[in-house]
């Protein structure tokens, strides 16, 4: 209902599927660390947060930003200790993050990216934090362990640092937006049973790797270009922010295709968004709000992983539209 605070919100839910309560309790302390993030990301220069941390590198080869190891380090430290975790990924983090010895263990696992988008820190552009909610197999768990596909998401959700901070949340049961009141410090209930719209006329790509596309990608993008006097009759807009968490909000609010696809270039890393912490959650919420996700080849939940780091190709958004592009792929 909407104007109800998450908890709130939470517990009806949990009383709905006659659960323990425990993913209400995870779910809350997520969303406390991402009201911590998101204060870091608002004060920004005045806090020194913007600066450079120099030239280290994550296990993507992508170099750091000061924000990037902040909202790691806030999401770790918010999460280890409240015994509701077997045991972390995350982007910034080269292995599997273990709950430190003596501290209670739960039964979820997670998976995260404590700050998507951190190119448009310094342009001070809408950023956010991605995450995934998996089953602990045991509580000692491995890194195979995580290697689970998306269909087994128990929950997933992102939190988009905009012009306000909306955290957006699936636990298998549609698509709910909540509002950060930060009057009271609470998420609030503002965009109940987000559905995306079947049919758009808005894609998102970044166009600079035009030539690196594969032809398929390149034929779907070359038609929305042409526009009225190509072969589709109809003209389409264009975004890119280089963000996916606001390329997907955008998605989510008025419908739109979203596409980060294979190229050239990538080939050897397999794709350019990451499985665990990128394409599966948003994979998960797009599929919840009627919406599509795909590789261009399969359904991005049914990819069994093969690694937590493990990159693929992403096709997301308006129903009609992926699966126009999923068609162009198949025919070759
Ligand atoms: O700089 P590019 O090639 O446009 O890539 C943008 C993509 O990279 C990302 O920023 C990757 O996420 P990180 O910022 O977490 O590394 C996506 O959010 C975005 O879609
Ligand atoms: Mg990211
Ligand atoms: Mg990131």
């Amino acid at each position: 209902m909407q104007g109800q605070h998450l908890t709130q919100f939470l517990i009806s839910e949990q009383r709905r599927v006659g659960g323990t309560g425990e993913l209400t309790l995870l779910l809350t302390d997520i969303a406390g660390a991402c009201k911590g993030i998101g204060h870091e990301v608002n004060r920004g220069a005045l806090a020194g947060n913007l600066d450079s941390i120099g030239s280290h590198e994550n296990i993507q080869g992508e170099v750091q930003k000061k924000l990037d190891v902040l909202s790691d380090e806030i999401f770790v430290n918010s999460l280890s200790w409240t015994g509701h975790l077997a045991g972390m990924a995350s982007e910034e983090h080269d292995e599997i993050i273990p709950i430190p010895e003596g501290y209670p263990r739960g039964k979820y696992l997670i998976c995260f990216d404590p700050l998507d988008g951190s190119s448009n820190i310094e342009v001070n552009l809408s950023i956010g934090t991605i995450f995934s909610v998996l089953l602990a197999p045991n509580d000692n768990p491995t890194a195979e362990d995580f290697l689970q596909p998306g269909t087994q998401q128990v929950a997933a959700g992102f939190c988009i640092y905009g012009p306000t901070t909306i955290l957006i949340l699936t636990t298998g049961n549609g698509v709910n937006g909540f509002t950060l009141d930060r009057n009271v410090g609470e998420f609030i209930l503002t965009h109940p049973n987000i559905t995306i719209p079947e049919d758009t006329s808005e894609f998102a790509i970044n166009m600079s790797n035009h030539r690196f596309w594969e032809a398929p990608m390149r034929r779907y993008v070359d038609e929305c270009v042409a526009g009225k006097s190509g072969g589709r009759e109809k003209d389409f807009n264009m975004r890119w922010l280089a963000s996916m968490v606001a390329e997907v909000y955008r998605v989510l609010m008025r419908g739109g295709l979203f596409t980060y696809p294979m190229d050239e270039k990538l080939k050897t890393k397999g794709g350019r968004l990451r499985l665990l912490y990128e394409a599966n959650p948003m994979s998960f919420i797009v599929e919840q709000a009627g919406g599509m996700a795909s590789t261009g080849r399969e359904r991005i939940l049914d990819i069994q992983p093969v690694s937590v780091h493990q990159r693929v190709p992403v096709i997301l958004g308006s129903k009609n539209e992926v699966a126009r592009l999923v068609a162009y792929h198949l025919e070759g």
